[in-house]
């Protein structure tokens, strides 16, 4: 959600709240610093764009609903639309809502209430309502949502934006224009990230961009928080300053532990992954995940393969459940020595 409008005219200020509004645009996190303020600002999701600025040229905007993996551009579409459409008084014509609030549908309902019957002195046409999370909220909470869309439709919009649209009632969806947000691609954050990176003076290596594009996986969200938290920390931004920041595993580390589970004894294997995982701290879960990229170019047959990865999968699920680590790096080790009895 938008934090502080960077844009806001300083009128009306003296010398010394424009300097503290300088420094706290400074202090912003990189992804409300740096929100798309245009529908031109956003990278990809052209067709959408494009849809959506007809709608506004026509002044006749359907209910939205926005749906796709994290950090892909969904909130910073409808606020940069909300700006073209209402131009500097935008602020005092959206409302944006957490739709998963749990305070209940009945706070949301008053806020709305509230909203769309106070009439903007300034301008006719409808008024917009950001309903940011709705695939959390309950199948009750979505019923009841149902009848205010339909209540303050004469005038007010509403922009529903979610992750997983078939968590979304079929009712409310068939009520709304649907986009689907996909995830951003790689050349895509990198042309974004250079922007940044000029702006803020970032010391980025190659290995470093490579690193983040990686480990971003095209969300773009990911991609700032990763940067500005390793900007604080070094002043030379390097694959490893990457890795380092956010404790993900080293490719170079999990290439060791992939060899040593097809090459080495049992007991020696289990020690050496105990070791590495107590001096680089990398959590077992992180490992898993990134074995499981591996298997797809080992040079094992098909059955060896099938037998990894569904009992990665097993060792994923038991993880994220709670079992205990050093059960399941027993149990990962064994499993690999069972691929290999399967080699021929
Ligand atoms: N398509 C894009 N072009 C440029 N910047 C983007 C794009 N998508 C995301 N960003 C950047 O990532 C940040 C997060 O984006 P945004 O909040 O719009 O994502 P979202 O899809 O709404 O995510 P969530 O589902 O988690 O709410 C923005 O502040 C912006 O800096």
């Amino acid at each position: 959600m938008s934090g502080m409008d960077i844009d806001t005219p300083i009128k009306n200020k003296g010398k010394e709240k424009v300097f503290n509004l300088a420094a706290e645009i400074d202090n912003l996190p990189w992804v409300e610093k740096y929100r798309p303020k245009t529908l031109d600002d956003l990278v990809s999701q052209d067709n959408i764009t494009s849809t959506i600025e007809k709608f506004i040229e026509a002044k006749k905007l359907p209910h939205l609903l926005f749906y796709g993996p994290p950090g892909t551009g969904k909130t910073s579409t409808i606020l940069a639309s909300a700006r073209q459409l209402y131009g500097d008084k935008f602020k005092s014509m959206i409302l944006e809502l957490n739709a998963s609030d749990d305070r209940g549908i009945d706070v949301v309902r008053e806020q709305i209430k509230n909203f769309a019957s106070t009439r903007n002195i300034y301008s006719s046409g409808f008024k917009l309502i950001v309903l940011d999370e709705a695939d959390a909220m309950t199948n009750q909470a979505q019923a009841a949502l149902r009848r205010v869309i339909e209540k303050y439709t004469k005038n007010v919009r509403f922009c529903i934006i979610c992750n997983y649209v078939s968590r979304i009632l079929p009712a409310i969806q068939s009520r709304c224009t649907r986009f689907r947000f996909s995830p951003l691609e790689k050349e895509q954050i990198e042309d974004r990230l250079q922007v940044i990176i000029d702006a803020e003076h970032v010391n980025l290596t190659e290995d470093g961009k490579e690193a983040l594009l990686r480990l971003s996986k095209g969300d773009m969200r990911r991609a700032l928080n990763i940067l500005q938290a390793c900007h604080a920390s070094y002043d030379r931004i390097d694959e490893t300053a990457i890795y380092n920041c956010t404790g993900h595993p080293d490719p170079k580390v999990i290439d060791r532990i992939a060899r040593w589970l097809m090459t080495e004894e049992f007991t020696t294997v289990y020690t050496k992954i105990e070791e590495i995982k107590r001096e680089s701290g990398i959590a077992l879960p992180d490992i898993i995940t990134d074995l499981h990229t591996y298997i797809g170019v080992i040079d094992y047959p098909a059955k060896s393969r099938i037998i990894l990865l569904k009992n990665l999968s097993l060792l994923e699920y038991r993880l994220g459940e709670g079992a205990n680590e050093q059960i399941q790096l027993g149990a990962l080790v064994g499993t690999f020595k069972l691929a290999q009895d399967n080699l021929a």
